[in-house]
């Protein structure tokens, strides 16, 4: 054969190999694809057969990560809330709550010693909410506490007390009365045999400003309380509630007797209060629900609220900035029945420990009457408010600059004065304080907690207090 050809030849073999071996290669290729498709496939499917059984065995886990919080709180949130927390079958729904939430609110809910109380504190983060918390836990009552944590007030404050409280081990849940499958779900958790229910909208002018606040906590707030206890509870839990001296109003008849008028508040604020002894009325008359409200006078101290005249004075009074002082109409100057936390506090557990029974059930029958009990908690001595700032100037070391204006029209009364021989003859309650001796308290803790320096009669604020008391409300 001719060279040539012989090339020719040989050339066309390698090319046929070749070309074979291109065939197998993507034949192999094609198999490695095919059977990577099904690898992936099969992937998927254990994948989401494992989903599933998790999800039939574990529903809460998936609901929510462990944390006392129980927001949303509105009711129509909370309903979306409870659709979207369904399992992935869709079979069962899932709980808004953990079993490890339910374990954390029995525990803190535990009494300590025979015969003790398990009470649901609302407002437990707010001034006497705390109060109480933890003087029913130092005496080995069981406590769980309720707070929405607003920002009426720095809610940092709120958060500081609650880590106080967890501290003595006093869990608060992170909730809003107003949410009705929460207050459900506690009193479907724990046997509570009291409420002290104290979650409020405070302060009396601040009520021109946010109307609807007031009405939202002070009596939606309140009609969701007496609904869980009286139709969701059993046995129905007895409740001891924050009324206020405001009621009084227009009152002229001194000191302020539970027998005076109190159908002249001078404030939304103190309307709300009044709405609420009268709702109290009904729940106690239609479900015997035992329903004791508090008229709690000025009250003051350590851990105080900051939109209070008292505590916004001494942060005003350290910052070097003026103070505005209401002067009656008359030109005399207003004059509060402040009173002290430690003597609250106790009237609240006394409270607590006399009210009686309810007798009502679930079933909203009731079984006979129950108390209905209302009582001043002050302190029996009026102060004027230009005496309360001179104290101050003085455990402060410095003048305080002062503006004084005739008090505006603001739902502000001159005066406050209670009796208190009601408390006194139930529950042997007996205020025993001073108050330049307890704005000592008040202020040893504020120069504390804010790091406020006093030496030498100057106050120097330091960083942290600048920057903690600018965080303040200014509501008053
Ligand atoms: O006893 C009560 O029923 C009420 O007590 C306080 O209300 P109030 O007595 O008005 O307390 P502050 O706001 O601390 O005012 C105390 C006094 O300081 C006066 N004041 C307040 C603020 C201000 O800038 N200047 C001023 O002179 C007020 O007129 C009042 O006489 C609480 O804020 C209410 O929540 C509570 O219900």
């Amino acid at each position: 054969m001719p060279g040539g050809v012989v090339d020719a030849a040989a050339k066309g073999v390698r090319l046929e190999r070749h070309a074979a071996l291109l065939r197998r290669a993507a034949g192999a290729k094609q198999l490695v694809s095919a059977s990577s498709q099904l690898l992936f496939r099969a992937t998927v499917l254990a994948t989401l057969a494992l989903v599933v059984l998790f999800a039939v065995h574990y529903p809460s886990m998936l609901s929510r990560s462990f944390s006392l919080s129980a927001a949303p709180a509105s009711g129509a949130s909370s309903s979306r809330s409870r659709h979207s927390h369904r399992s992935l079958l869709g079979s069962r729904p899932a709980s808004r709550w953990s079993a490890a939430w339910e374990r954390e609110v029995r525990r803190s809910a535990a009494p300590r010693r025979d015969g003790a109380l398990s009470v649901l504190v609302t407002g437990a983060a707010g001034f006497v909410g705390a109060h109480c918390s933890l003087a029913l836990r130092a005496r080995g009552d069981g406590v769980v506490g309720l707070d929405n944590f607003n920002a009426y007030y720095d809610p940092s404050l709120k958060r500081a007390r609650q880590r106080l409280l967890a501290s003595r081990g006093v869990a608060v849940v992170d909730g809003d009365v107003n949410d009705a499958a929460l207050l459900e779900r506690l009193l479907a958790s724990v046997r509570f045999t009291h409420v002290l229910h104290l979650a409020a909208q405070a302060g009396v002018r601040h009520a021109m400003r946010a109307p609807q606040a007031y009405v939202a906590s002070n009596v939606a707030g309140l009609v969701a309380l007496f609904e869980a206890a009286a139709r969701h509870a059993d046995p129905q839990p007895a409740v001891v509630w924050a009324s206020s001296s405001s009621v009084y109003g227009l009152n002229t008849q001194a000191p302020f007797s539970e027998e005076h008028r109190t159908d002249r508040p001078a404030s939304l604020y103190a309307a709300t209060k009044k709405a609420g002894e009268a709702i109290a009325h009904a729940y106690n008359h239609i479900y015997g629900l035992s329903i004791t409200g508090l008229r709690f006078f000025t009250v003051y101290g350590p851990w105080g609220r900051p939109d209070m005249a008292y505590f916004s004075f001494a942060r005003s009074i350290v910052a070097g900035e003026p103070v505005t002082l209401f002067r009656a109409a008359d030109g005399s100057d207003a004059r509060r029945d402040f009173t002290y936390i430690d003597d609250v506090v106790r009237g609240c557990l006394g409270a607590l420990d006399t009210a009686g029974r309810s007798t009502g059930s679930r079933s909203g029958r009731k079984r006979g009457p129950a108390p209905l009990r209302v009582y001043n908690l002050g302190n029996t001595s009026p102060v004027p408010v230009t005496r309360m700032v001179a104290i101050l100037e003085k455990l402060l070391g410095k003048k305080a600059i002062k503006r004084v204006v005739t008090m505006p029209a603001n739902g502000d009364v001159p005066f406050t004065h209670a009796n208190v021989s009601h408390a006194a003859r139930d529950f042997g309650y007996r205020p025993a304080t001073s108050l330049e001796a307890c704005l000592r308290h008040f202020v040893d803790w504020f120069v504390r907690y804010y790091k406020v320096d006093i030496r030498g009669g100057n106050v120097l604020a330091g960083k942290t207090a600048k920057r903690k008391s600018m965080a303040m409300s200014s509501a008053s």
